[in-house]
């Protein structure tokens, strides 16, 4: 079985892009390696402080967020890292290639309770004469991504990768500390019976959301004429993983809720490399009304509303909002 480092020599002629995947994957190992401790390493429960986003950050979203902004940092190829646990971008070399951005752990609600948890990465290229502190070197569309992916810290911890050129899988075997390569061009199949949303906002979405999710409760009776499943794991690694696995929509809408906040996933480190992912293998992803890595971005902290997935299901959406 191929190993991450040779795959990527295969298929990328970047070695610094190399480089940096590879880092992530280091620091990863080391991430799931903390969870796999648990209690036994103290990591559990919360940091008892806030992010800039006001939310409560868990004592491993700290630890998460500083292991890989210390070993990104070290490395030649980085220019700049931004982070959802950082206010601001963070300058690392002068000379780097790179600009990396991270969500260090995504479904934070889930780490004490021992649930499937993740780490997801965009990777873009540093503008020339850019600053790697300078938020507007970040401000680039999903489009622009060079590669992104997960790290997906579950029964077994899967890297999910794409470099633009289809999405490929890697599970780490802990016996010799490698992530290995198990899957090749994964695909999403376009039709799907199963959703994932969190249904306890439902009063607080748009008119259009409200009443697709009306009759996809419907089934086979409703308009949509077939019966839906659903899962919630509230950690969206998780979801997209399952979709990347085998079909389905995830969905978080605006909602009118906090109107400082009418979307909670952020664009920049968790909606366009989850969407890069998802169109390279085939599916869709869209606000409701516009395609999420078509948006320039305002800012590294900019809330977006998300559906993605099965291609088929995504469009059925986007019709309800036209
Ligand atoms: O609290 P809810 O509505 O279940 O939200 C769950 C969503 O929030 C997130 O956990 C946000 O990510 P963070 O844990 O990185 O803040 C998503 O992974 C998930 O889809
Ligand atoms: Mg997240
Ligand atoms: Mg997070």
């Amino acid at each position: 079985m191929l190993r991450l480092r040779t795959f990527l020599q295969q298929h990328c002629d970047n070695a610094e892009l190399i480089d940096v995947i590879d880092q992530l994957a280091v620091t990863c190992k080391d991430i799931a390696h903390q969870l796999t401790l648990g209690d036994l390493a103290g990591i559990l429960g919360s940091a008892e402080q806030e992010n800039v986003q006001g939310e409560c950050q868990k004592k491993l979203d700290v630890i998460a967020n500083d292991l890989l902004k210390d070993s990104l940092a070290a490395l030649p190829a980085v220019r700049g890292i931004a982070s959802e646990e950082e206010p601001d971008p963070v300058a690392c070399n002068e000379n780097g290639a790179y600009l990396v951005l991270f969500d260090p752990l995504d479904g934070s609600s889930n780490i004490d309770i021992n649930v499937t948890v993740g780490t997801i990465f965009s990777i873009l290229a540093a503008p020339e004469g850019s600053h790697g502190s300078d938020e507007a070197a970040y401000l680039q569309p999903g489009n622009q991504q060079v590669a992104a992916g997960y790290v997906l810290y579950g029964p077994s911890t899967i890297m999910m990768l794409t470099t633009g050129n289809g999405v490929y899988s890697f599970t780490l075997d802990t016996r010799m500390g490698e992530f290995l390569l198990m899957k090749e061009n994964i695909q999403v199949p376009a039709a799907t019976a199963e959703f994932a949303i969190n249904m306890s906002n439902q009063r607080f979405w748009l008119p259009a959301m409200q009443q697709y999710v009306d009759d996809l409760l419907k089934g086979e009776t409703g308009p949509l004429g077939k019966r839906y499943n659903m899962r919630w794991v509230a950690a969206m690694v998780a979801e997209i993983h399952r979709i990347l696995t085998r079909g389905g929509i995830f969905l978080y809408p605006f909602d009118n809720r906090d109107p400082a906040k009418p979307g909670k996933l952020r664009l920049m480190y968790e909606a366009n490399p989850m969407s890069m992912l998802m169109e390279q293998a085939g599916g869709r992803c869209s606000t409701a009304s516009e395609a999420i890595m078509a948006i320039q971005p305002q800012g590294i902290h900019q809330r977006v509303s998300v559906v993605m997935g099965s291609a088929e299901e995504v469009s059925i959406v986007e019709q309800y909002h036209h």
